[in-house]
């Protein structure tokens, strides 16, 4: 009974000083956001009209000044998803952001664009990859989140094509591990007949599926959340797609993780009307749009000026023209800021030997 409640007063004083901590973490917090309106007010004065509230740039180096000063015994990843909501909330106090993804709601790119910016960013679903750059075009969002490569399944093609025509610029990228699970209004894996997901997802997990429900009809539709959205309709069906699907929709999750690579990866850009400013620490990397002339060596002629300047390319991809002037252009990523002098050489180097030459973007490595 008497070490009961030595147990108890122990454990009393222990949430009385977790609700003092917490009483000066609100406090600090409070004052972190009156710092932020400060800020909104000195942009305001500083820039006019056109004031860019959201700086990726800042937002980089705060998450990477946290991870860095880390004390334990939280992980840095942790400590820096909680910042990563803080300046959300600040952010939103400055102005709240609209960003675009490609929905419906519970999509795995509404996942990443709240990796990204924080909870406090406003949503909205668009049906098409399409349609997210003419909004984001057009002014009526601030930002849009694509997805632009899978590590099983390769480029999003219709992502990268947008560039060829639109002004928009990349802001910033997101990796996001894609965990698909098997979930259906039925808790009975064997009355399942029909299994809805996005064709690259269906591909992701046809190991699993063909494991464990051999029989049942695959049916590619738009997108994760829109099959979950249909199984939800049917009783004798399922669909492949993320946790947050199931939750919006109300599934039962019937099989966890049945994708058959478990290092499955999707990255997301973030477009916007302008790119990011320079984060420093080598930190930053810039994506081109180009083409060469059609001959022998034109690829070698175009990357030479990179070699040249000891820049590394992390990433390249051909795609057709469908211009008819230039078979194919290139989508290159190189480490670096195009303001970096090293890059700035490099990148006017390239543009005269290139047919085609455009800068995407120069924005921050992700630290989530
Ligand atoms: O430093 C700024 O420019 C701010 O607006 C403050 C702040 C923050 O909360 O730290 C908020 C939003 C910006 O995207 C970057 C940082």
């Amino acid at each position: 009974m008497e070490d009961k409640s030595a147990k108890g007063d122990a454990l009393d004083d222990v949430r009385n000083r977790i609700d003092a901590i917490d009483l000066e973490l609100l406090g600090l917090i409070s004052e972190r956001a009156r710092c932020a309106q400060q800020v909104a007010h000195i942009k305001t004065a500083a820039d006019g009209g056109q004031v860019q509230f959201y700086r990726p740039e800042r937002e980089v180096a705060v998450l990477r000044r946290i991870k860095a000063a880390n004390p334990g015994p939280l992980d840095g990843e942790e400590v820096a998803r909680l910042f990563r909501e803080i300046m959300s909330a600040c952010l939103a106090l400055e102005r709240p952001l609209n960003v675009a993804f490609l929905g419906p709601a519970g999509t795995f790119t509404q996942a990443a664009a709240i990796k990204h910016f924080g909870h406090s960013v406003k949503t909205f679903a668009l049906a098409t990859i399409g349609e997210i750059f003419r909004e984001v075009e057009a002014g009526s969002c601030d930002f849009g989140v694509v997805p632009v490569e899978n590590s099983t399944e390769g480029v999003v093609s219709h992502t990268l094509d947008m560039f060829m025509t639109s002004p928009l610029m990349i802001t910033g990228e997101v990796s996001l591990r894609i965990h698909h699970h098997l979930m259906s209004v039925t808790e009975d894996l064997c009355a399942i007949r029909t299994v809805y997901s996005h064709q690259q997802s269906l591909a992701q997990c046809r190991g699993w599926l063909d494991r464990h429900l051999p029989n049942a009809d695959r049916v590619a539709v738009g997108s994760n959340a829109e099959a979950a959205r249909t199984a939800a309709t049917e009783e004798d069906a399922a669909a492949v797609a993320g946790l947050q699907a199931a939750e919006i929709y109300r599934l039962a999750v019937l099989a966890e993780r049945i994708e058959d690579e478990p290092g499955n990866t999707t990255r997301f850009l973030v477009i916007g009307p302008q790119d990011s400013r320079p984060s420093g620490q080598g930190q930053d990397k810039t994506s081109l749009l180009l083409s060469c002339r059609n001959q022998a060596g034109g690829l070698h002629t175009l990357l030479t000026p990179l070699a040249a300047h000891g820049i590394s390319m992390t990433r390249i991809e051909s795609r057709p023209s469908r211009r008819g002037i230039w078979d194919y252009v290139f989508f290159i990523d190189i480490m670096g800021h195009r303001d970096d002098p090293k890059v700035a050489l490099a990148l006017e180097n390239l543009r005269q030997a290139s047919l085609l030459f455009k800068v995407l973007g120069s924005y921050p490595l992700a630290v989530l």
